[in-house]
């Protein structure tokens, strides 16, 4: 695989009691993009990452990853009755590179809280935090291993706009500050739009895949036929905020 590609996935099929979930998936993803993977409810974006991940083994076809990955599961997975406190929550991002000697890894779990603003939350129980307050711990916790890749999924799922907003940027920042490739799942077309360098567009096959400039809304409308925030970046973002 060349140097700059860190996802190489060649005709990936997967089914589950003989319904189709993906079909004929190809595509590759360069280091440092980030991508905005959309797509309706069902359409298998979270099985496609489950792929990448090396969760789902029994598909069809060929991935080829280059690099570490960090995985965030979407918010709800996210146990909060646990009685543990936020740094030990993001230390547990360490277990397996430090071999479960957690020590290690506090002074790292202290910056990363600080980098992600957690830094007031550090001794405060996961229980009573917010759901915008989680996702960034989560996210802390992914980036502890250094991952070269992070896949999030659905990332914005119980925060306002504003945070959505501001979480967007956060992960971006920190894809320049660490050098890494970024693919987010997500069901905010306008904020894909405007934050991530490609898009790619799945309904069990992939319908459009490149840079998010060039994708046009005709081919967002055929994936979306009901949906009418096919209105991209600035303007869907403005409309939000009546700015
Ligand atoms: N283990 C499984 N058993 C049966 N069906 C499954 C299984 N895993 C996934 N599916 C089905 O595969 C389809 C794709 O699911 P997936 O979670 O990948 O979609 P998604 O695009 O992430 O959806 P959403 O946006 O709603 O989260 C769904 O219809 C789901 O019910």
């Amino acid at each position: 695989m060349q140097n700059n590609i860190v996802i190489k996935a060649d005709n990936l099929s997967y089914k589950v009691n003989g319904v189709e979930i993906l079909k004929n998936v190809s595509f590759i993803i360069n280091k440092g993009e980030f991508v905005g993977l959309i797509g309706p409810n069902g359409a298998g974006k979270s099985t496609l990452a489950k792929i990448i991940i090396g969760q789902i083994k029994n598909f069809k076809g060929h991935v080829e990853v280059n690099g570490t990955i960090g995985y965030l599961p979407q918010i709800q997975t996210i146990n909060r009755e646990v009685p543990i406190l936020a740094i030990e929550l993001v230390q547990m991002g360490a277990y397996r590179k430090y071999k479960r000697k957690l020590s290690f890894s506090y002074k790292k779990a202290t910056e990363l809280m600080k980098r992600v603003g957690l830094d007031s939350h550090i001794n405060q129980l996961v229980s009573s935090m917010s759901g915008g307050e989680l996702q960034r711990l989560s996210l802390a916790r992914a980036l502890l291993s250094e991952p070269d890749i992070l896949i999030l999924d659905e990332p914005e799922a119980g925060v306002d706009q504003m945070g959505k907003a501001q979480f967007y940027t956060l992960i971006d920042e920190i894809r320049k500050e660490h050098n890494i490739t970024i693919i987010m799942i997500s069901h905010d077309i306008g904020m894909v739009f405007e934050k991530c360098t490609t898009v790619m567009c799945l309904n069990k096959t992939l319908h459009c895949h490149g840079p998010s400039e060039k994708i046009s809304p005709e081919e967002l409308k055929e994936l979306f036929p009901d949906f009418d925030l096919w209105i991209r970046g600035k303007n869907h973002y403005e409309r939000e905020h009546k700015l």
